[in-house]
C-alpha cells in the first residue's frame, strides 16, 4: 500500500517568518491525516521550517540540489548541506529547473543518484509541454524522461523516489489535466518502471500529479487508482487551502 503524500512547492514565496508562522498554524489541523506532509521551501526559510516542524508530521524539503559534494559552483547547495539542517526530501529536475535553469535529464540523473545515496527523498519531476501535447508525444516525453532519470539506480533505491508527472500547461494555469487523463499518464509512468524494473518495484514507487491542483479538485484526483499524491504550487501558499488538500 502506497503512503499518499500532498506536497507543496512554494518556489520563490515567503519570508522566514512567514514560513515559520505557516508551519506552526497548520501543525494542529494536519496532525491527524494519514498522508505524508511535504512543504518544500526557498532554501533560506529551510533551517528556520526544520525547527518549526519538530514534533510534527510536517516534513521540509528543497526545491533543487547539486549533485556534486562541493566545488565551484557559485549559488548552488549540496545534499549535504541540506541534510546538515535536517532536510529530508529534495525535488528534482522540476519543469522550471529545466526551462531556466539548464536542467537537463543527466544532471536530474546525477542529483537523483547523489540524493538517494546520502539520504534525501528525490522527488524527480517529469511532464510535457502543451506543443508535445498536441502533437500526441506526452508518453514517449514522459518515458524518456523517466527512463534518463532512472539510468543506473538500483532497484533496491526505486521505492525511495517519488515521481511528479506534471504536464507544463497545466502549472500555474488554472488548468489541469483531467483526473482520468493524469491517472492514464501516470499509469503509463508506472508500466515503464516495471518494464525498467520489476512489477513489484513499480508498485511500491510513489507518483504525484501537479499543476493547478487545489481544494475543489483535490479529492477528484486523489481517487484515482494510480496517483498517489500531489506537488501543489499556488494553492500550497495559502495556510487553508493546504490544510484541505492535506485533509482532501
Ligand atoms: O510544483 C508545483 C507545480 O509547478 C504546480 O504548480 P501550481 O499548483 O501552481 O500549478
Amino acid at each position: 500500500m502506497r503512503k499518499p503524500i500532498i506536497a507543496g512547492n512554494w518556489k520563490m514565496h515567503k519570508s522566514i517568518k512567514e514560513g515559520v508562522a505557516f508551519v506552526e498554524a497548520i501543525k494542529p489541523d494536519v496532525a491527524n491525516t494519514d498522508v505524508e506532509v511535504l512543504i518544500c521551501a526557498p532554501y533560506t526559510l529551510l533551517q528556520n521550517m526544520v525547527e518549526a516542524a519538530k514534533g510534527s508530521n510536517i516534513k521540509i524539503g528543497a526545491q533543487n540540489m547539486h549533485f556534486e559534494d562541493k566545488g565551484a559552483f557559485t549559488g548552488e547547495v549540496t545534499a549535504d548541506m541540506l541534510l546538515e539542517i535536517g532536510v529530508t526530501h529534495v525535488i528534482i529536475g522540476h519543469s522550471e529547473r529545466r526551462q531556466y535553469y539548464g536542467e537537463t535529464d543527466q544532471t536530474v540523473n546525477l542529483k537523483t543518484k547523489k540524493a538517494l545515496a546520502k539520504g534525501l527523498v528525490p522527488v524527480v519531476c517529469v511532464g510535457e509541454t502543451l506543443e508535445q501535447r498536441e502533437a500526441g508525444e506526452t508518453k514517449d516525453v514522459c518515458k524518456t524522461q523517466i527512463v534518463n532519470a532512472f539510468e543506473g539506480i538500483d532497484a533496491k533505491d526505486v521505492p525511495t523516489i517519488v515521481v511528479a508527472y506534471e504536464p507544463i500547461w497545466a502549472i500555474g494555469t488554472g488548468k489541469t489535466a483531467s483526473s482520468q487523463d493524469a491517472n492514464d499518464v501516470i499509469a503509463y509512468i508506472r508500466e515503464v518502471l516495471k518494464d525498467l524494473y520489476t512489477d513489484a518495484v513499480s508498485e511500491e514507487v510513489r507518483i504525484q500529479y501537479g499543476g493547478s491542483v487545489k481544494p475543489a479538485n483535490v479529492e477528484e484526483i486523489m481517487n484515482e487508482s494510480d496517483i498517489d499524491g500531489a506537488l501543489v504550487g499556488g494553492a500550497s501558499l495559502l495556510e487553508a487551502d493546504f490544510v484541505q488538500l492535506v485533509n482532501f
